[in-house]
């Protein structure tokens, strides 16, 4: 496995180890010990699996403190744009953002640590996302960040007006408007 830094500290990026053969492939999505030894400590506790069409952009989405949830993610059928958002107000790359394509081809993992906005973007036909969380879903604590604030400025990669977007995701506040709640444990 190869853990590959972002320009943001904490947000990795994972490559599995693939071991193919005339069958097709193997690996390891997640070995609590191959993470330790890269220094890497989760408790996850849920796993959570979305499929969604071509445009659809789910996020972005955070938790409240203590409910914050570090997010191992990764696709397992299509390709989409992946997406996270430092909140961590004691962060030098406050307010600034990373993102990644990941597919069931490419076979990558983003590590979204606690105190991050997370979505993404679907550029294939479809895409079946799945990830893991270290802590569990908890309604009351959701909140989020309008995905097409215009202060993050974030290139979707969507054909525009093909975006597909929840009622509640459209209601979002800005980056500005939802900074009052961005406390988050670490
Ligand atoms: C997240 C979640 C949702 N739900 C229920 C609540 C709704 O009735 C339904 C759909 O939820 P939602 O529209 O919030 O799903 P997404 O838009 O995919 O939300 C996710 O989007 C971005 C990509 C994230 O990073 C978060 O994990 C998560 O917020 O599932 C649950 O029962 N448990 C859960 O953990």
């Amino acid at each position: 496995m190869d853990i590959i830094k972002t320009k943001i500290p904490d947000l990795l990026i994972i490559k599995p180890k693939v071991f193919e053969d005339e069958r097709g492939y193997f690996f390891e999505s997640y070995n609590e010990r191959v993470f330790h030894e890269k220094g890497i400590d989760l408790e996850f506790v849920q796993d959570n699996e979305s499929k969604s069409g071509y445009g659809v952009i789910r996020g972005l989405h955070y938790q409240l403190a203590p409910y914050s949830q570090t997010k191992l993610v990764r696709v397992i059928e299509g390709k989409v744009f992946d997406v996270a958002v430092d909140l961590r107000q004691d962060s030098p790359t406050y307010g600034q953002w990373s993102g990644i394509e990941l597919s069931a081809e490419n076979k990558i993992q983003f590590l979204v640590p606690k105190g991050f906005a997370h979505g993404f973007s679907v550029l294939s036909k479809s895409a079946t996302f799945i990830y893991k969380c270290d802590n569990l879903y908890n309604q009351e604590a959701e909140r989020g960040i309008a995905y097409n604030d215009p202060s993050l400025n974030i290139d979707w990669r969507i054909q525009p007006g093909k975006e597909i977007i929840s009622p509640k995701d459209r209601v979002l506040p800005n980056f500005r408007e939802a900074e009052k709640n961005f406390k988050y444990s670490k």
